[in-house]
This record gives C-alpha cells, sequence and structure tokens, in this order.
C-alpha cells in the first residue's frame, strides 16, 4: 500500500535518512523501530509530505505522492498523527475532533459562510462523527473537558481520534504508547487492532516492544538512517544484528535490549 523507494534526507550534509526503502502492507499494522537518531520520524516526516526528499520516491495506492504538500497527502487517505498542539489544548475534546475536517474544508467552509444552512448541515455531519468516534474510542465521559486537561493515554487516544475524523485508509501514529499507563496501552492496542479488522493499514513508530510485540503483523527496524531487516515480532526481537544496532545506542529508551 505505501512503498517509499530509496528515500534520501540530509541536514547539512548530516544524513539522517540513507536510501532507505520500505514496503508497508495493506490491511495490516507495521512498526518502524530503531535506536534513537535512527531516522524514524524524519521518514515518516518524508511519507507526510512534512518534509521533501532530497532524492527517492514515496508512492500511496500505486500514486506517487512525494511532490504533495501534506494535506493533499491527507486528502489521499494517508492521515500521520501528532501530539495536541499547544493551542488545541484549550479546547474541549470534542471541538478537537471537529476541527479536523472544519480545516480540510478550508476556505469552502469559510466561503459560505453565511450560507448559513449549508454550514448548519455540514457542522451536523461533522458533529455526529465526532460523537461516533469518541463513542468508539470510548472518551464520550471527557467530550466537554479541555484537551489540556487528559491523562497522556486520553491524549493519544484523542490523537487517534483526529485520525479517524477523516475517515483514512491508512495512518501513521507516531509513539502510541509513549508516557502511557499499561490499561490505556491495553485500550490503544484493542483500538488499533479492530480498526485494522476494520480495513485500516498502520504504520507505527514505537519503542515499547511489548506493544511492538503484542499488535504488529510485520516489523521494520532503521538504523543510521537505512533499512537495517525487518520480518515478524519474534524474528526481529532475536536477531542479532538488530540487538547490536541498540546496544551501540547508550542513551534513551531503547527496550529491545532490556
Ligand atoms: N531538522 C533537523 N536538523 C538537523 N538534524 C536533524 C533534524 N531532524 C533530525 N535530525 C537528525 O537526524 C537523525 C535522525 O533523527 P530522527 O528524529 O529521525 O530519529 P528517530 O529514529 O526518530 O529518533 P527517536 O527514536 O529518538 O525519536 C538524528 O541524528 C537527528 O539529530
Amino acid at each position: 500500500m505505501l512503498k517509499v523507494k530509496e528515500a534520501v534526507k540530509e541536514f547539512n550534509g548530516f544524513r539522517a535518512v540513507n536510501r532507505c526503502s520500505i514496503d508497508v502492507p495493506a490491511n495490516k499494522i507495521t512498526g518502524l523501530i530503531g535506536p534513537n537518531g535512527a531516522g524514524k520520524t524524519t521518514l515518516f516526516n518524508l511519507i507526510s509530505g512534512g518534509l521533501t526528499l532530497d532524492t527517492g520516491e514515496v508512492w500511496f495506492n500505486q500514486e506517487r505522492i512525494d511532490q504533495l504538500p501534506a494535506h493533499k497527502i491527507v486528502h489521499k487517505g494517508l492521515y500521520r498523527t501528532f501530539q495536541i498542539p499547544r493551542a488545541l489544548e484549550k479546547m474541549t475534546t470534542i471541538e478537537n475532533l471537529m476541527l479536523v475536517p472544519a480545516n480540510q474544508l478550508g476556505e469552502k467552509i469559510w466561503n459560505s459562510w453565511f450560507r448559513n444552512k449549508q454550514v448548519k448541515a455540514e457542522e451536523q455531519k461533522i458533529k455526529a462523527r465526532a460523537e461516533e468516534v469518541l463513542g468508539f474510542l470510548e472518551l464520550t465521559h471527557v467530550k466537554y473537558e479541555l484537551a489540556g486537561n487528559l491523562s497522556v493515554g486520553q491524549k493519544k487516544l484523542l490523537e487517534l481520534g483526529r485520525a479517524l475524523m477523516s475517515d483514512p485508509d491508512m495512518i501513521l501514529l507516531d509513539e502510541p504508547a509513549a508516557g502511557v499507563n499499561p490499561t490505556l496501552m491495553k485500550k490503544i492496542a484493542e483500538n488499533i487492532r479492530k480498526l485494522q479488522q476494520q480495513g485500516k493499514t498502520f504504520l507505527l513508530i514505537e519503542h515499547n516492544m511489548d506493544l511492538i510485540m503484542d499488535i504488529c503483523d510485520k516489523v521494520i527496524v532503521m538504523n543510521n538512517g537505512e533499512h537495517l531487516i525487518e520480518g515478524t515480532p519474534q524474528e526481529v526481537r532475536n536477531n542479532k544484528e538488530v540487538l547490536e544496532a541498540y546496544l551501540g545506542v547508550e542513551e534513551g529508551h531503547n527496550d529491545i535490549a532490556g
């Protein structure tokens, strides 16, 4: 479904992503792991249009997308989750969800702002979808809570909820388990699996090996900007090269070595 071919990205002569190719199958959960500084976030940014490639290609659903701006990539059905920005922490949970399609409608909705009926109908539709997403994620009880007051795990669920508002085919998840307590982590894992069963495709960056082992069908390992190996979670966990890559990095939360 998603193919990255020979991606290269340099920052001031430092090669953060080095001729990296990955292949993400449809309707599966794929993990992207690697020690700190391996290039995972940079690769995510290259896929989602936050950064432009120096060389290489990105293909999504048989279509080349690496020349497209980020919002057009979202319209193609590929959504990348982000931490809830500071400004949105002052808005309620449901407002955070309702803003996603409102932003995507962009000028269309603002241009027609005074055509009241049409806007109201649109807003009702968005609200109904937001309520549905809240129900699915079991966040209805914090619907009117300010996003800033949610726990880390609830914020992660809200990030996933914002992704679901645009009903994408594929979701890039950035560390869904980071700082999340075990109960909510279980809930996040269940939701990801449920969504995959409904036909969604996931690529997730994650340092928590329990989550990787629990939900991933396939794991891709990056090191020094390169695709090191890939396989089932079990194969990757027992691989000597992977262990060496992690042991070579001393700082940070590199669970695999632990
Ligand atoms: N905008 C930037 N300018 C300069 N260097 C950068 C920039 N973004 C990333 N890097 C460098 O590129 C390398 C890869 O970083 P990246 O954040 O992609 O790694 P990562 O695998 O996501 O790491 P982590 O697991 O710690 O988040 C690092 O050495 C980082 O310092």
